[in-house]
């Protein structure tokens, strides 16, 4: 299993291939050892680089997968912005994940009432007070945001809730759900995928960058996990180390 740390990558199907083997590991150890494998994971383009690789593997014991959204957009289910719609519609049907096992928002209540009955949805799966996913599987924007955790934004403050609501997202649509810092940094194994040039110089900040002001993204840091960032390139091209 790799390593954790930065693993820099020509392009996204080599990303894919390297990412699906280490979820595929992180699964098969969660099954052997809990009997059940936990993902929260996020929109944009991780959907694609993930699901790309993963609809090829037989062998995960998809059956006992349970699949979180790390953040949600407050949209109906079937609108293509909808990040559920996204992993639902790569996976169920082509691999034997059933489509209970994957937890969507109901994005028929308000912002507040969906982040409350999304934490109660976690409280079904997990006994734990604040849940230990297996994986959290993570993007970031140019603006070094997480799930939907903004740069700046009071949310990155919040240490009560799980699931907590936003309405003022920078990037649209504004109204989300999304895990918190304590949710995402209480995980096994916190996982980013990064890629293209407008990432670079936020990679480097968080990567490379100095303890004040962190981005959201460098705030992921799990407290007994680890940590895994996933780079093409381009994402890696202000790295000194490259
Ligand atoms: O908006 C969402 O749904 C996200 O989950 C979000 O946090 C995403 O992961 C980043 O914005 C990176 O998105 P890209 O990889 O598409 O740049």
């Amino acid at each position: 299993m790799a390593e954790e740390g930065v693993h820099v990558l020509a392009g996204q199907a080599e990303i894919g291939a390297e990412l699906g083997a280490l979820i595929a590991a992180k699964a098969k150890e969660a099954i052997s050892s809990r009997g059940v494998f936990t993902i929260a994971v996020s929109g944009g383009s991780t959907t694609k680089i993930f699901c790309q690789d993963m609809v090829k593997r037989a062998d995960v014991g998809w059956e006992k997968w349970r699949v979180f959204m790390a953040d949600e957009r407050l949209v109906p289910l079937d609108q293509e912005d909808c990040n559920y719609k996204g992993y639902k519609d790569a996976l169920v049907g082509s691999v034997p994940l059933a489509a209970e096992h994957i937890y969507p928002i109901n994005p028929s209540l308000s912002v507040e009432a969906a982040a409350e009955d999304y934490t109660q949805k976690l409280k079904q799966v997990f006994s734990e007070d604040t849940p230990v996913f297996d994986v959290v599987l993570l993007g970031m924007g140019p603006d070094g945001h997480t799930a939907s955790l903004f740069p700046g934004h009071k949310l990155l403050q919040e240490k009560t809730l799980l699931v907590a609501p936003i309405s003022d997202s920078p990037k649209p649509p504004p109204n989300r759900v999304t895990l918190t810092f304590k949710v995402l940094n209480n995980a096994r194994c916190a996982v980013f995928v990064c890629t293209g040039e407008g990432k670079a110089a936020n990679v480097k900040n968080v990567l490379e960058g100095n303890e004040e002001n962190l981005l959201p993204a460098a705030l992921v840091q799990p407290l007994d996990g680890e940590l895994h960032w996933y780079l093409d390139s381009t994402a890696a091209s202000q790295l000194s180390s490259q």
